[in-house]
């Protein structure tokens, strides 16, 4: 049970590399953090593994098969910019339904307060509206989240709040994680290993 990067190339345009014969795997259960230099290609390799891009060359295997191209995708993520994660005039409760999270406890442990599903994205601080992205990520089908720089703009508090909730979901639903952060502190906490990833 696992998600793999096998060989996994990447570039924007004809000219230079991101990364080139990428290779990692993370099982389920397990917590990888992925480090390295700005611009080295973490958000990229984060947007391939959990399929919003095509890798140029190489493969993303959930369990040894290619991303379901259908319904609800198992590989989650959540990313630095919530405002840019959400459909700004959908209200929050419309958001959450539509990742058929519904679990009382996991919003009140996220912070996530009754009055602001009422709300639209713009009517939310940015710490509120991230934490409404990381629940949407732990929805039902979730079994892998990949969280690339997922709590970098929130204050100590806020962050500790989201990452005890969000390990302790992964915990009890067996989720594969990988955090992607140059936080080298907040990886040292939180992984299990740490795969640097270095500029080609
Ligand atoms: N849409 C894009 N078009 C062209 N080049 C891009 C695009 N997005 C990213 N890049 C380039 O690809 C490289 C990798 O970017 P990426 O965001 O994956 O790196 P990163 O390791 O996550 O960086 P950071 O730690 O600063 O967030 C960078 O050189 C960046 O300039």
């Amino acid at each position: 049970m696992s998600l793999e990067a096998r060989d996994v190339s990447y570039r924007y345009d004809q000219k230079s590399w991101v990364f080139q014969q990428m290779n990692m795997q993370v099982q389920q259960g397990e917590v990888i953090g992925l480090w390295g230099p700005s611009g080295c290609g973490k958000t990229s390799l984060g947007r391939i593994l959990a399929g919003y891009a095509e890798p140029v060359a190489g493969q993303v295997l959930l369990d040894g098969k290619p991303l379901p191209r259908t319904g609800v995708c198992p590989v989650q993520l959540v990313f630095q910019h919530p405002e840019k994660a959400v459909n700004p005039r959908w209200r929050m409760r419309r958001v959450l339904q539509e990742a058929s999270v519904q679990d009382k406890q996991l919003l009140e442990a996220l912070g996530i307060q009754q009055t602001w599903l009422d709300r639209r994205p713009s009517e939310l601080s940015g710490g509120e509206l991230q934490r409404f992205c990381v629940a949407r990520a732990l929805g039902a089908a979730t079994r892998y989240v990949i969280a690339d720089e997922m709590t970098t703009m929130l204050d100590a508090i806020t962050q500790a709040q989201i990452w005890h909730t969000v390990m302790e979901v992964a915990r009890q639903r067996d989720l594969g994680m990988l955090v992607i952060s140059h936080d080298r502190d907040l990886l040292d906490r939180l992984c299990d290993r740490i795969t640097p990833m270095l500029t080609t």
